[in-house]
């Protein structure tokens, strides 16, 4: 369990962590999620210790973490994949952390198989792919053997194998009982993974939720229509001048919105029109996400003129409360 109460972390004049207060839960993934330079990075590095907090607190099983004895058993963590010696071995590196945790050799063999390394453990670790020096990193979180997991990025460099890999593997820990915490700006996968979320903008929290609420809860309403091909333009127009949005979905067919199925059926029906599925849809994650953080997006590319787009957004940001 890892508890966040009113934790702060300034640089000079500005809070890259404003008074966060969360509890990432043990037998859950947690999804942490936040624009660039939202204070993802600085919060789990406060909660590894590595940062002082400049107000509030946190801790890993009621304790601050650095006070931890044996750490690598308490919380395994991947921050930096990069962040290792490249003249060492997968194996030299791994059993350099496992003696300095009086761990077992043995132990680094058995994690080595678990992500898949064996057969690159002689390797020097420059000589890694990225994807291969991403399954270290995750390997030496493992080694320990811990309860809690925080994992900064750790499907950054991964094929498509890796990725679902790793969701498997993270959704298994967690139906162990574990703490899982992560954190990913690919937000298809973290839909696929985490079972509850966190979400920050500018260091404030903007959500602290279950994945399926905050989806079901935030989306807005709308229908998947599929008909047949010659007929769709017509389909197209007929809703568009009843006053609905009509346009392409990602799936096929025509995703509507501001009528419910039951008007899109009707409509069809005064024009004779066929209908081969009506289906009720959520938004994605990734739609939700974006409209909640769109006034906390501090990079953007110049494409969109953020400083004036969003001055009033931001205000009104501020003053919301988060979605529990
Ligand atoms: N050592 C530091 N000195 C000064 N400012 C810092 C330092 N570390 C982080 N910051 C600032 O704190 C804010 C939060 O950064 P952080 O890296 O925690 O964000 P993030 O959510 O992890 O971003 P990203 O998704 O880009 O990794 C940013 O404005 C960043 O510039």
């Amino acid at each position: 369990m890892i508890e966040a109460r009113e934790l702060t972390k300034r640089y000079g004049g500005k809070a890259a962590v404003d008074r966060l207060s969360f509890t990432v839960r043990p037998g859950h993934v947690t999804g942490f999620l936040g624009p660039n330079g939202a204070g993802k990075s600085t919060t789990m590095r406060m909660i590894l210790g590595l940062d002082a907090p400049s107000g509030g607190a946190v801790t890993v099983n009621g304790r601050r973490y650095y006070r931890s004895a044996a750490p690598l058993r308490e919380v395994g963590s991947l921050l930096d994949a990069t962040s290792v010696h490249g003249g060492r071995t997968a194996r030299q590196h791994l059993l350099g952390l496992a003696r300095s945790n009086g761990i077992g050799g043995s132990r680094v063999d058995e994690v080595l198989e678990a992500v898949g390394l064996t057969r690159v453990a002689g390797k020097r670790a420059k000589g890694l792919s990225l994807g291969m020096g991403q399954r270290l990193g995750i390997a030496a979180a493992l080694l320990g053997d811990p309860g809690v997991l925080i994992l900064d990025e750790p499907v950054n460099g991964l094929d498509t194998e890796g990725i679902r890999w790793i969701r498997d593997l993270l959704k298994s820990l967690a139906a162990d009982g574990r703490t899982v915490f992560l954190s990913s700006h690919l937000m298809s996968e973290m839909e696929l993974t985490a079972d509850h979320l966190i979400v920050i903008g500018r260091g404030r929290l903007l959500a602290d939720t279950d994945m399926r609420d905050f989806i079901e809860t935030n989306s807005q309403g709308a229908t998947l229509l599929r008909t047949p091909g010659a007929e769709a333009q017509r389909m197209r127009a007929l809703l568009e001048t009843a006053g609905a949005s009509v346009r392409l979905d990602a799936r096929g067919g025509w995703r509507v919105g501001g009528l419910t199925p039951a008007e899109i059926g009707e409509l069809a029906r005064t024009q004779d029109l066929a209908i081969h599925e009506l289906t009720p849809v959520f938004s994605s994650l990734e739609e939700v996400y974006t409209d909640m953080t769109r006034a906390s997006v501090e990079y953007r590319g110049t494409a969109g003129t953020y400083e004036a787009e969003n001055a009033e957004d931001a205000e009104n940001a501020e003053n919301k409360e988060p979605v529990r």
